[in-house]
């Protein structure tokens, strides 16, 4: 294996450099060349192509965003649009290739193994932590503090006016931001994507608290969540309960930005450099991800197909802890 290409693909998220610098040092002690594909798919498509020297990756370990930029490439989805970036890997004489990215882009990665037979092993770069085959994806743990930073200001509004706080965050489809952000912003309850009876719980839970005339509470709302986001929430709210004094704060992409942790960064460097290694032992189709403390590979299929559940007793927790 002479060059390897990469590229970080979807949502960007916290970490992804940290990834790109370990791929591409840990390939250089092996004397493997990298090629940095920029803004995901839709670069391998265009052909935006450049080598990645080991200082190119200097002084990036601690910048959320990717240098390699990223996107959500459509034209990826087609025969047509996958036969482009096939012709552009070839051209530039790629043998394997490192995807830094989420469900979509291992999706992606795996139509694109079966159809052109290019070695591929994924990294888990998105702050949505839902892939299976592996506790955590980089970036997670930065998008929760930001949440748990944002829901920790807020309370102080919350307690000072008596005021019902919606807060919602990232996840279409997956509440592990909303649970861990709530559990560890000690939040009053949670609405999410995976539970479709939330809201009637939080309408017992609204007329309980208003009974002791406690009226300053924080909700918080994954963008999925049954309601359709704490906005539709809110005027639920407003109509059922008008006692409440309730106002909304969508922390939106605010959680994608920003220096990755400490724990976000090992996690990244530790993936980069397994996938590197695991490519030059000739493994394929697989996501480096990491499983009680382990790296571990898991196939694309699973890591996409295969649901990974949230944490049963964080969700026991989060209600057991509310006062
Ligand atoms: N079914 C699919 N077939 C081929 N490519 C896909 C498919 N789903 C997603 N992709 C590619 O992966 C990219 C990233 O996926 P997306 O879902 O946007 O983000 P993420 O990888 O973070 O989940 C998409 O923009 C598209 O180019
Ligand atoms: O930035 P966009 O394209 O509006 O997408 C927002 C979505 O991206 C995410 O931030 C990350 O999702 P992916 O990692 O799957 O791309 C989701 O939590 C959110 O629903
Ligand atoms: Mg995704």
């Amino acid at each position: 294996m002479n060059k390897i290409g990469v590229f970080t693909s979807g949502g960007d998220s916290p970490g992804m450099n940290a990834c790109v610098r370990a791929v591409v040092r840990t390939a250089h002690k092996h004397d493997v060349e990298v090629i940095g594909i920029k803004e995901g798919y839709r670069g391998m498509v265009a052909g935006y192509f450049e080598t990645l020297t080991s200082l190119d990756v200097a002084g990036i370990i601690q910048r959320g965003g990717t240098i390699l930029r990223s996107s959500r490439c459509p034209e990826f989805k087609t025969k047509e649009g996958r036969q482009q970036a096939y012709d552009n890997c070839k051209k530039h004489g790629i043998d394997a290739l490192v995807a830094i990215g989420g469900n979509g882009t291992f999706t992606g990665a795996l139509y694109f193994e079966e159809e052109f037979g290019i070695p591929t092993i994924g990294c888990p770069g998105t702050i949505d932590n839902d892939l299976f085959g592996t506790d955590y994806t980089i970036g997670f743990d930065t998008a929760c503090n930001t949440v748990v930073k944002a829901i920790d200001q807020i309370r102080e509004t919350a307690a000072s006016h008596n005021r019902l706080f919606l807060v919602e965050v990232m996840g279409r489809d997956s509440g592990f931001i909303a649970l861990n952000g709530c559990v560890a912003g000690g939040g009053e309850a949670v609405m999410l994507p995976e539970q479709r009876d939330d809201l009637p719980r939080l309408m017992q839970f609204l007329d309980e608290k208003s009974q002791h005339k406690i009226y300053s509470n924080i909700v918080v709302v994954a963008e999925g969540d049954e309601a359709g986001g704490a906005i539709e929430l809110e005027k639920v709210i407003r109509k059922e309960y008008p006692q409440y004094d309730v106002r909304s704060t969508i922390l939106g992409h605010l959680q994608r930005g920003g220096s990755p942790t400490c724990r976000d960064r090992i996690l990244a460097s530790r993936l980069g450099h397994h996938a590197v290694e695991a490519l030059l032992k000739g493994e394929r189709n697989m996501m480096a991800g990491e499983i009680n403390n382990k790296v571990e590979l898991t196939s694309f299929r699973d890591s996409i197909e295969k649901t990974k559940a949230l944490n049963s007793d964080l969700l026991q927790l989060s209600e057991i802890l509310v006062a």
